[in-house]
Parts: C-alpha cells; sequence; structure tokens
C-alpha cells in the first residue's frame, strides 16, 4: 500500500481515507490463512482497526477471533498472508522485536487473568517490574494512579479472591494500562456482568481511550456493547471478512448476514451449525 494521502479501498471493499504518511491501520491483516491439521480456520481474512478508535470485532462462536488474536500478537503465525501492527510484519520480527511488540499490546482477559496469590497492587505492578527498572516509588505512583483511574483505589491490597467478577476485569485494565500500550485487546469484557455493570465497564473503556488514545479492540457477543462502544467494526464469518467499517455504516448494513447478526434475528444466514 502506498503512503501517499487519498482514499483507498481494500480487499474487502472497505474504502478509508488517508492523509499523507498517516498510519491509518494500527492492525492490518491481509490475506491470513490458517488451518489446524485439516481444520480451515482463517480463509483470507483481511481486516484492519485503525488507530485512535475503539474497534468491535463480531463473529459467531468459532469462528476464529481469538486465533485472529493469537496472530496479532505473534503466538501463532499465518500458513499465508500477513499480519501488521504499525505497518510492521509479525511473522518477519525477530524473537527479540517480537518481545518489545508485545509489550505495547495491553491485554484483558475475561477474569483478569490476575495472578491469586499476589494483591491487587502486586498484579498490576507486575508488569512494570517485569519490563521495566522503575524505582519501587515511582512504580507505587504509578498503580495508585491506575487503580483510582478504574475505581480499585481503596482495593490495593486485597487479593482477587476477594473481590467481585467486574472488579477483577477493572483490576485486569488497570494492570494492561501501567506499560501505556498503544493497542489495548479485550477479550469478552462484559462476560459475566450484569448489564449495569457492562454499561458501566463500556463508560470506563470509552473514558480511557478518550484520555489515552491509541487503538482498542473490543471482542464481544454483547450487541448492546457494540453499540455503545464501537466507533469501527468488523464482522468475520467463516475466517472471512463479511463487512468491516465505520459504525454507522454497519448498524445501517444491507449485507444479510452482518444484518441477521446485529440485529441478533434467529432467522437469516447463520443457523445452528
Ligand atoms: N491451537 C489450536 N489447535 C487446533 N484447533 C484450534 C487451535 N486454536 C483454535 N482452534 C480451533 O479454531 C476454531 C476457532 O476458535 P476460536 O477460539 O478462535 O473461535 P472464536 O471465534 O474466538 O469463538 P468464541 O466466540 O466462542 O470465543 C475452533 O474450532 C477451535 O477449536
Amino acid at each position: 500500500m502506498s503512503d501517499a494521502a487519498g482514499v483507498y479501498a481494500r480487499a474487502d471493499g472497505l474504502r478509508f481515507e488517508r492523509a499523507a504518511g498517516d498510519p491509518f491501520w494500527a492492525i492490518e491483516c491481509r490475506d491470513v490463512h490458517k488451518s489446524f491439521g485439516s481444520n480451515k480456520i482463517l480463509d483470507g481474512l483481511s481486516v484492519g482497526f485503525p488507530d485512535g478508535m475503539v474497534s468491535v470485532l463480531l463473529g459467531p462462536s468459532g469462528t476464529g477471533k481469538s486465533v485472529l488474536v493469537k496472530h496479532l500478537m505473534g503466538l501463532t503465525f499465518p500458513d499465508r498472508g500477513d499480519v501488521l501492527i504499525k505497518g510492521r510484519s509479525v511473522p518477519g520480527m525477530r524473537m527479540s522485536e517480537l518481545l518489545r511488540m508485545r509489550t505495547n499490546f495491553g491485554v484483558c482477559f475475561q477474569d483478569g487473568a490476575l495472578l491469586g496469590s499476589m494483591s491487587i497492587f502486586d498484579n498490576v505492578a507486575f508488569p512494570l517490574r517485569q519490563h521495566t527498572d522503575l524505582r519501587e516509588a515511582e512504580i507505587a505512583e504509578i498503580v495508585g494512579h491506575r487503580l483510582d483511574q478504574v475505581g480499585l483505589g481503596s482495593a490495593a491490597t486485597r487479593r482477587p479472591s476477594e473481590l467481585s467478577g467486574g472488579m477483577r476485569k477493572r483490576a485486569g485494565f488497570a494492570r494492561a494500562l501501567v506499560l501505556e500500550p498503544e493497542i489495548m485487546l479485550f477479550d469478552e469484557p462484559d462476560s459475566g456482568l450484569d448489564p449495569i455493570r457492562t454499561a458501566l465497564l463500556c463508560e470506563l473503556i470509552q473514558e480511557i481511550h478518550a484520555e489515552q488514545g491509541g487503538a482498542y479492540v473490543v471482542i464481544t457477543h454483547n450487541i448492546a456493547a457494540a453499540r455503545t462502544l464501537g466507533e469501527y467494526l468488523a464482522v468475520i464469518w467463516k475466517g472471512r471478512t463479511v463487512q468491516a467499517g465505520e459504525a454507522s455504516d454497519m448498524f445501517g448494513s444491507a449485507d444479510p448476514f452482518v444484518r441477521q447478526f446485529l440485529a441478533g434475528e434467529p432467522r437469516g444466514p447463520l443457523g445452528m451449525d
């Protein structure tokens, strides 16, 4: 792709404007193929996630969303095709580059993925102790700030088992933020939360994104959350992008699969199998 300004059309039909030298896509998958044995999972997937926006990745269960995320972080590699993070090819990176690149990702897992034997403070401090040589006083300041940001300032000394599911997710979010990543991935942040806690978590994600910027990618099956959070939506099915684009276009899509999926309709191209 050229670096010049202009309107570009992608393989999946999406058109976007780009200023000269502006890296529009923080993440880009180009014609990615991946099989496990004879099980073809990604079948020529082309999709991008823009910088500076909250994107939502949607698709039926078992369609390859988690496999796609593993490709983004270089935890697995395409059989064919390319994955680019900020324009750099992940499969082309040496191990040292991969490890550096991964510190630029903040990942929020469903249950927070906290270490049960450590306090919330130590969990959030963990990446700073692992990846920086900051002094403890500096670490304490950063951790305190992040815990305040997610509303857990008074829970620092507690263990993960003493927190609710929603609090654990927020603690995981605080931990994912401490290295100031340029890209944040959220794996079903709403899972197990009631609608009010989900709405509050969506608000928090939006607030922190508005403050910090960067590319956020949220995987969810929750269409209400997608509607609230998503500035940019990508719908994948059977290992390919059905449609991707700005939220307003996607919620008005004429594509029968996208319409069915975003409306949660039982009838349409997607059935039980
Ligand atoms: N390492 C692996 N080896 C073999 N098969 C795998 C491996 N990883 C994933 N798969 C298969 O790839 C398919 C897609 O899985 P994936 O977890 O990416 O789906 P998903 O879209 O994230 O689903 P869900 O919405 O239910 O989380 C599944 O059939 C899964 O069994």
